[in-house]
């Protein structure tokens, strides 16, 4: 388990961190999402002990992260999966780590077959391909056998088989009953890995929700309606009692309403449909909107 508590971090006059309380628990993958510059690597590092809080602490099973005696046994991390050695190969990197540890050497050999890199294990880790060093990464974190493991952003520009298999592995992980927590900038990512989720913008608490309730209370059902007369359809189905909304590029948006229920009014008032179609609003879409108000940079801010 990790508690967060109370933690806030300033770099200069910018609150990175603000006064972030939440718990991650054992036995589900847990997802820190956030968008750009929410704060999500800077608590990771905070939970890690390698940038130090201006107030709050973070424990890890009760514990401060300095009080544990061997830290990788704790917990395992893939923070920036470039941060290698690169003149040394990938088994002498974890050799190294292991030995620091004190983690035996079958313990590298199993790690390394864990992630699938035994062909290239003799190999500088400095010419890996970024999937190659994700992969090696993963097997740094997971070299101690942690309880916790965090991971931020780990699928960042990996292929679809790379995905897949990191989203297997932190639920496979999670299953054995360890702490997963894992940061992206992707509710849809989320949504297929995680089952529970941290949501910050400006580096504060959004949301602490289990996956699927933000689901079912963020799927918003509709029909979208293109008219060239959309006033005169608008007062029609309103006073047939169905709410209707104004969507983008002179669309409605119709809610509760059945397509045939639509389509037999329009008709019956002589109203030309171009299109009927239902639709359903994306998690990407309610995650915008939680974060709305919290997005450090819009795109009209970077046009100059
Ligand atoms: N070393 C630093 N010095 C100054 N400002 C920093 C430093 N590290 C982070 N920040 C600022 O703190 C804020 C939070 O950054 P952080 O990297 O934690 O966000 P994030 O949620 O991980 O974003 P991203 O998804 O872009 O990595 C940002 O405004 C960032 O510019």
């Amino acid at each position: 388990m990790i508690e967060v508590r109370k933690l806030t971090k300033r770099y200069g006059p910018k609150v990175a961190v603000d006064d972030l309380t939440f718990e991650v628990k054992p036995g589900r993958v847990t997802g820190f999402l956030g968008p750009n510059g929410a704060g999500k690597s800077t608590t990771m590092r905070m939970v890690l002990e390698l940038d130090r809080p201006d107030a709050g602490e973070v424990l890890l099973d009760g514990k401060r992260y300095r009080d544990l005696r061997h830290p990788l046994r704790k917990v395992g991390s893939l923070l920036e999966a470039k941060a290698v050695h690169g003149g040394r190969s990938a088994y002498h990197h974890l050799l190294w780590l292991a030995q620091t540890n004190g983690i035996g050497k079958r313990r590298v050999r199993e790690v390394i077959e864990e992630v699938g890199l035994d062909s290239v294990a003799g190999k500088h880790a400095g010419g890996f391909s970024l999937g190659m060093s994700q992969r090696l990464g993963i097997a740094a974190a997971l070299l101690g056998d942690p309880e916790i493991l965090l991971f931020d952003e780990p699928v960042n520009g990996l292929d679809p088989e790379g995905i897949r298999w990191i989203r297997t592995l932190m639920q496979d992980l999670a299953a054995e009953g360890r702490t997963v927590f894992v940061s992206s900038h992707l509710m849809s990512e989320m949504a297929l890995t995680a089952a529970h989720l941290i949501v910050i913008g400006r580096g504060r608490l959004l949301a602490d929700t289990a996956v699927a309730g933000f689901i079912e209370r963020n799927s918003r059902s509709y029909m979208r309606i293109r008219t060239p007369d959309p006033d005169r359809l608008r007062e029609v189905l309103g006073a047939a009692g169905i709410q209707v909304d104004q969507g983008p590029g002179g669309t409605l948006e119709a809610v509760g309403a059945e397509l045939g229920s639509i389509g037999h009014l329009a008709a019956l008032n002589g109203l030309r449909i171009d299109e009927l179609s239902p639709q359903s609003a994306s998690l990407e879409e309610a995650f915008m909107q939680l974060t709305a108000g919290s997005v450090e940079y819009r795109a009209e801010e970077g046009k100059r």
